[in-house]
């Protein structure tokens, strides 16, 4: 039976997965996502629909995202090739550790997975050329209910090198933090 582990971070809801690799002298198998293994693990989400981002250069930052109520998602995050760096922010009103972030690398290498919960900003980094990243999300995209928070308006320690990050005139434009009222009640 594949199983998986999972790992509490500093903002509630939000969890690392690590999904079980069967090694042999092939490689490796895994059941990257199965219902009822993630269901059993604590999580009651149904996703409704996949998507896949490629990032053809190290230092493409896309983010920070969110999809406003009642459209609103929940997403599984894990990366396909390469590697990244992922960040969620807490935009949950009244909550404790509202504003606060964590991040964690995501790679093929590490099979690592990200759970970002519904009210929380996502976005990420690549630290490699031709990154490739597949979520899960909980509901489908409805680009008028979408938000954009600036990536470079928290205090979040992005693996940049110093480096100007590569992002879409969407992310350029994106507004502060602060200038951003949040959809999302501390019970989202
Ligand atoms: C998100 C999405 C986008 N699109 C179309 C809209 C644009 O024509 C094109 C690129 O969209 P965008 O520039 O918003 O893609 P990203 O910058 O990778 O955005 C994503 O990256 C951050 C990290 C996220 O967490 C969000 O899921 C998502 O916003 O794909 C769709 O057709 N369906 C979708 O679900």
């Amino acid at each position: 039976m594949a199983n998986l582990s999972v790992e509490t971070t500093k903002l509630d809801g939000v969890r690392l997965i690590q999904p079980h690799r069967f090694g042999d002298s092939r490689g490796f198998f895994s059941e990257v996502f199965n219902l009822a293994t993630f269901h059993g693990a604590g999580f009651d989400d149904v996703f409704v629909q996949d998507n896949q981002s490629l990032s053809a250069h190290a230092g493409t930052l896309r983010g920070l995202h969110f999809q406003a109520p009642p459209r609103d998602q929940s997403k599984l995050v894990r990366c396909g090739r390469g590697s990244l760096w992922d960040v969620v922010v807490d935009f949950r009103l009244g909550s404790e550790t509202f504003g606060q972030w964590f991040g964690a690398e995501l790679s093929a290498a590490n099979g690592k997975q990200m759970y970002v919960p519904s009210g929380f900003l996502h976005g990420f980094v690549t630290l490699e050329p031709q990154t490739e990243v597949l979520y899960k999300c909980s509901d489908y995209y409805v680009p008028d209910m979408e938000g954009t928070v600036a990536w470079d308006s928290l205090d979040i320690d992005w693996p940049l090198g110093g480096r100007t990050p590569i992002l879409s005139d969407k992310d350029a434009a994106a507004p502060s933090f602060e200038d951003v009222a949040s959809p999302f009640g501390a019970l989202s």
